[in-house]
């Protein structure tokens, strides 16, 4: 900002405060941010700029002066030392084949899939040492993520020490139940609050908030499925990581089979795409991961995605309103 006048400034800052205040607190009253966390940014720093270029300009209800009870909306960031990679999708059972071809012709023989559901909620990061969860993060943009320690040790499944003394990395979904999204929405509607669009915005919401008390006010559940480093585990496969997950006190979704090529996966897929709308959590699809950890390995990973897995996404579930629709006709 090209440097103002001490009136201009003036007049700048009498804008930008009353801005910034409102902003914060949508940010915090209602969970609904009415600004994306940059454009917040700029604008402070803009206020920061002017109040530096003029010190007597800043007043008590500045925003810069509103430290301690409420920090600022920006989680402090985490690097992924090993990149949470995205994961390659089809849509069809013909797809599936090509992708099961392609491991087979890659490795010259047939391989165990482990078949897990495809949970709808936020990817999360648990760092243990010496058995002590001493870090909680988002997946951000899979390289780098936002601390969110504090709101983690809210949630009642994830343990925060472990039965041994391991440390190691490892990686989930959070989730909100169906339960616990109608009723947070109906306590949001009965308090005039904007409610949330569906459980996978309202558990990010949740476990996003930089008040750990806002999210300890909210259930939020996991389904760990990764194990980073295995380092002293004898663990070869990813259903014995899911066992060992299990093991060490994490919640773990009880549905992984492990199949033999493509065998029984048409079924767990039709299964679970008739019973998915009984599920009390969310699922997109369900997700095909080659069992053995060294053929895991073997075929490694392109830059995004693992070339052992592959996620067969379902359709979006009925709308909530065609649902109600029918309710409402009967
Ligand atoms: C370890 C790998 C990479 C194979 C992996 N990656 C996953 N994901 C990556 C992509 N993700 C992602 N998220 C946001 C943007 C892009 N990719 C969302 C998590 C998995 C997600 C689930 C689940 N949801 O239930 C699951 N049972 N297994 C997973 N396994």
């Amino acid at each position: 900002m090209a440097d103002l006048t001490k009136e201009q400034a003036e007049q700048e800052l009498e804008k930008i405060r009353p801005q910034l205040n409102e902003w914060r607190d949508a940010y915090y009253t209602k969970d609904a941010p009415k600004v994306e966390d940059n454009v917040y940014d700029k604008l402070y720093n803009q206020l920061l700029a002017l109040e530096q270029q003029y010190p007597e300009l800043v007043t008590p209800d500045s925003p810069s002066q509103q430290v301690g009870d409420v920090t600022l909306p920006d989680f402090n960031k985490v690097t992924h030392d090993i990149p949470m990679l995205s994961m390659g999708d089809v849509f069809s059972e013909a797809e599936l084949a090509e992708f099961n071809e392609r491991i087979e012709k890659n490795v010259g023989h047939e391989v165990d899939y482990n078949v897990e559901l495809k949970i709808d909620g936020l990817s999360l990061s648990l760092i243990y040492e010496n058995g002590i969860l001493v870090q909680g993060s988002t997946r951000g943009n899979g390289t780098i993520g936002e601390n969110v320690t504090e709101n983690v040790k809210t949630i009642k499944d994830i343990p925060q020490k472990l039965s041994k003394p391991l440390s190691f990395e490892v990686r989930g979904e959070c989730f909100m139940s169906k339960k616990e999204f109608l009723r947070l929405n109906q306590e949001r509607e009965n308090e005039g609050q904007q409610v949330f669009a569906n459980p996978r915005n309202a558990a990010a919401g949740s476990l996003r908030q930089l008040d750990p008390k806002i999210t300890a006010s909210r259930k939020l559940d996991t389904f760990m499925y990764t194990i980073v480093t295995f380092d002293g585990l004898n663990v070869t496969t990813q259903h014995e990581a899911l066992e060992t997950l299990q093991e060490l006190g994490f919640n773990v979704n009880p549905t992984a089979q492990v199949t033999t090529g493509l065998k029984g996966v048409k079924d767990f897929i039709e299964h679970y795409g008739e019973v998915r709308d009984n599920l009390d959590y969310g699922i997109d699809g369900v997700v095909l991961k080659v069992d053995d950890l060294v053929l895991q390995a073997q075929l490694g990973n392109t830059v995004k995605v693992p070339r052992w897995e592959i996620a067969y996404k379902f359709p979006p579930e009925q709308a909530e309103s065609v649902v109600r629709e029918i309710t409402w006709t009967i």
